[in-house]
């Protein structure tokens, strides 16, 4: 049984507002049994969606209590992901992947049974009971509403949830695809003599389907009954008369007069029992397909390996993004290295004469005094590209990477997924992407200009770290932001101010120089990669066109590190964080 007492939600009151709050739902109580199909009704912007996040602990009420099976929902834990079933109004699946690649992962997600001999029958079952079967190797990105709407029915099938909330999943369609839906969903609610399914509808027209039919208005309870009284209850007609009969008296009047009438409504729902006696019945069914205890929720790294699998499956679908980094991965060491063709003959005489003394071959040759000189501007001039460009590549391989699949990360964590194995599946996907973009740049343009001096290994791993650095910041701006679009903007932004506060070009006043440094990695990279060069002709060259004072590998390559971790920590807390709007 499901019940609510009281239950109600206060929030803060938008801004600009009178008022100091305002309630979403105020004194909601309700009874549900077992077995039972309900639909909850009431025109737009009353409270049904507010009333599923509450019972689904999405939102957690600010008055009152809610209880499932004789357990305090608000005491306890909220139930079991393996118990809990949500169904959004949005799509919760990745455009490019499959049906049955859907399902399989949600399944992998979710449970134990991948790789058992379990999977496969079970993996049928959902698609033939949704009647997605003829529709598995079709991609999401072409799915009608409806096939979409039995997508997210199905993906929330794989542990045969006792408390299956829908959002509106009969909403939109055509009478056919609506009375399938409908069908579908008291089959079952019949399935398991445990479960309860609620769905979330306009629609006052196929209510006879539903065991009983709740009305919500402005946020109160105003109706919980069989259908077939919904009409002899607001004295209508026809039950698509009733939002109009509601606009004839406030929220409150209806309400108190519920309270009056409700025992005798709600004690006819209970007394007809046919939910549950359906539901006895399919239990005692010899063809029932499968066991119906919910799922155990598999091991961290499963989820790991699963959520890793799916995402370059995902990637390698993605002509555009392919293209992309590509694009990038080759185009831009190539500039670079068109920006050195004019400095790489003063870069390759200054290299031929490094065993000489520099101080006196600047006295001796005018020639040479000017080669340094811009032999100097160049070293510094390409380090500084070379950062600028792999921050570029780490910003656009983060900046989406959450905030672009925030809703489908809600529901999953709400199925039971670790935030933490979610970040690892992040980092080693995206490490990939760093490792190849920052390494490929600093050899290939070492190579194409012969050389540049200081130690290889030491220029590659700050520029590793720089793209490690700004992959992981952008990764943390991306979990925090509540749209991709601002993700994006924000990345770019920080990218953008890498160049002209890294002390690069114009070196910065003192007193700004110790504020801004630390949080451009820019900065940090090509002065630790200048400094490295310490030990060659080439870092009198290049003293002598910055200003901007130079730190030490090491100070670089740890305030880097630094980067990373504030980035995966930032990652964390915005994975974390509930961001269902
Ligand atoms: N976090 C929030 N803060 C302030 N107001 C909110 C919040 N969430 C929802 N609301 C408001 O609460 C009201 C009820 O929202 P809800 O989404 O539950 O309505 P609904 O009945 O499901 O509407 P629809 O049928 O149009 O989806 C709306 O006016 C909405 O703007």
């Amino acid at each position: 049984m499901l019940e609510a007492f009281n239950v109600g939600l206060e929030v803060d009151a938008p801004p600009g507002s009178e008022q100091e709050s305002v309630h979403l739902l105020r004194e909601v109580s309700l009874r549900v049994p077992q077995g039972h199909l309900m639909a909850i009704v009431g025109p737009s912007g009353c409270g049904k969606t507010t009333l599923l996040k509450v019972i689904a602990g999405i939102q957690e009420q600010t008055e009152g209590d809610l209880k499932w099976e004789d357990r305090d929902l608000k005491e306890e834990e909220d139930l079991h992901p393996g118990e809990l079933g949500y169904v959004p109004q949005f799509s919760v699946a990745h455009d490019l992947l499959t049906v049955e690649e859907c399902i399989a992962s949600s399944m992998a997600l979710r449970t134990q049974l991948p790789g058992t001999d379990d999977f496969e029958p079970k993996l049928d079952h959902i698609l033939n009971v949704t009647g997605l079967a003829d529709l598995a190797e079709r991609r999401v990105k072409v799915l009608s509403g409806g096939q979409k709407r039995r997508l997210g029915l199905a993906l929330e099938l794989v542990t045969n949830p006792c408390l299956l909330l829908c959002d509106e999943v009969t909403s939109g369609l055509d009478p056919k695809s609506e009375t399938e839906i409908t069908e579908l969903l008291r089959v079952l609610a019949r399935e398991n003599k445990r479960r309860v399914v609620i769905n979330v509808t306009h629609s006052l027209a196929s209510l006879e389907a539903f065991d009983s039919v709740l009305v919500m208005y402005q946020g109160r309870l105003v109706y919980h009954g069989a259908p077939k009284l919904l009409t002899h209850y607001f004295t209508v007609e026809h039950a698509e008369e009733v939002y109009l009969r509601l606009t004839q008296r406030d929220a409150q009047e209806w309400h108190e007069s519920w309270t009056k009438k409700r025992s005798y409504y709600e004690a006819m729902l209970f007394e007809s029992k046919p939910a549950a006696e359906e539901a006895a019945q399919a239990e005692t069914d010899p063809d029932a397909p499968h066991p119906l205890a919910p799922e155990e929720l598999p091991s961290m790294m499963s989820q790991v390996f699963t959520l890793l699998h799916r995402r370059w499956t995902i990637f390698r679908r993605d002509r555009g993004q392919v293209g992309l980094h590509l694009a990038m991965l080759i185009g831009f060491p190539l500039l670079v290295v068109i920006f050195a063709l004019d400095g790489i003959k003063p870069l390759k005489q200054l290299n031929q004469r490094q065993e000489t003394d520099i101080v006196y071959e600047m006295q001796r040759q005018a020639q040479h005094q000017f080669d340094q000189l811009q032999a100097g501007g160049i070293v510094s001039g390409l380090i500084m590209l070379q950062v600028v460009l792999v921050t570029l590549m780490a910003s656009n391989n983060a900046a989406r990477e959450i905030a672009g699949e925030r809703l489908i990360l809600e529901r999953e964590k709400l199925g039971g997924l670790s935030t933490l194995a979610y970040l690892i599946s992040k980092v080693l996907f995206l490490g990939v992407f760093v490792l190849a973009q920052s390494v490929w740049m600093g050899v290939f343009v070492d190579m194409v200009v012969g050389g540049l001096p200081g130690d290889l290994m030491v220029k590659l791993m700050l520029l590793v770290l720089a793209s490690a650095a700004m992959t992981s910041i952008c990764l943390g701006i991306s979990a925090l932001s509540r749209t991709p679009e601002k993700a994006t903007i924000l990345s770019i932004y920080l990218v953008g101010f890498q160049l002209p506060l890294s002390g690069a070009v114009l070196t910065l006043p003192d007193w700004l120089e110790g504020a801004v440094n630390p949080f451009i990695a820019a900065f940090w990279a090509w002065s630790g990669s200048l400094r490295s060069m310490s030990d060659t002709a080439f870092y009198d060259a290049v003293k002598k066109v910055t200003d901007t004072s130079l730190v030490s590998p090491e100070l670089a390559a740890f305030v880097l590190l630094a980067h990373v971790v504030i980035g995966l920590s930032m990652t964390y807390v915005g994975s974390k964080g509930s961001q269902w709007e």
